[in-house]
């Protein structure tokens, strides 16, 4: 395993912070040190080159990693930690899966730091959320049909990450369950309306890594429980 892959190997829970998105300094202070065990700066509207260096800089104040999930070509901001490329899998657009990568590459050649790259394979599984609405995602998934992409992401392609991406509503945990059933190499996300400790919980009982993003813009303290409440629950062993 390459070492970036195993650089996010021990993340447990992560907060998505969205540079589109305001954040008071004594927030951004509690969110950075509160235990989480990295920063992902990402959103799918409104992110621009100059809004992702200024919370780069404002995450840079404190010590732990920082990574890019990059959504849009103008916001390619060297200093990250690493960079996610996400690929969304249940979309017919092929933009998505790999159309603006193509444009990247060609765009940024040898800039790319190639090392620090980690392909994320997302399902995306809330009809009404932005990044489905952005991405023509179909999202009407039966929880075989979501295995089925997982194992694409896993097995197919190999990706490091399979990212089950419920963004803006927490998930169907048996849906969650069930890809979780047929996942064995790549890291499983998880991210979507976790907004306390009971859907942390459930949610890290079944996955590798758990990411929490807009209830931090609502309730930062209840964004802060989830911190604990993931590190405290054990993944389950399934047969
Ligand atoms: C030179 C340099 C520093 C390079 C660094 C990295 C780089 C540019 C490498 C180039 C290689 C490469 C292959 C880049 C990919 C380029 C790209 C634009 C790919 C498309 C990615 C993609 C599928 C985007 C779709 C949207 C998406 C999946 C976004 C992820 C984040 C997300 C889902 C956020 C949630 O959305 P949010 O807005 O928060 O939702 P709410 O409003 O509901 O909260
Ligand atoms: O914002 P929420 O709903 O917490 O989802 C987190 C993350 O998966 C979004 O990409
Ligand atoms: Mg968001």
């Amino acid at each position: 395993m390459n070492e970036i892959r195993q650089s996010i190997q021990p993340w447990r829970h992560v907060f998505k912070l969205d540079p589109d998105r305001e954040l008071g300094d004594q927030e951004l202070e509690a969110i950075c040190c509160s235990g989480t065990d990295a920063i992902l700066v990402g959103g799918s509207t409104g992110v621009t080159y100059e809004n992702t260096t200024r919370l780069l800089a404002r995450v840079r104040q404190y010590e732990l990693p920082c990574a890019l999930e990059v959504s849009n070509l103008e916001a390619a901001v060297p200093g990250f930690d690493l960079y996610m490329i996400p690929m969304v899998l249940n979309t017919s657009d092929t933009e998505w899966i790999f159309g603006h990568h193509r444009k990247a590459i060609e765009r940024f050649g040898s800039l790319i730091p190639w090392e620090l790259l980690l392909t994320e394979g997302y399902i995306v599984l809330n009809e009404d959320s932005s990044v489905a609405r952005l991405t023509g995602a179909d999202s009407r998934l039966s929880a075989r049909g979501a295995a089925a992409y997982a194992q694409i992401a896993d097995k197919l392609m190999q990706l490091p990450v399979v990212y089950i991406e419920y963004s803006g509503t927490f998930g169907n945990m048996e849906t969650v369950r069930e890809v979780r059933e047929t996942v064995e190499n790549s890291q499983l996300f998880y991210g979507g309306g976790i907004t306390g400790e009971a859907e942390a919980e459930q949610a890290a009982a079944l996955c590798d890594t758990v990411v929490v993003g807009n209830i931090i813009y609502r309730d930062v303290q209840q964004a802060l429980f989830t911190v604990q409440a993931v590190k405290q629950t054990p993944k389950i062993q399934l047969d």
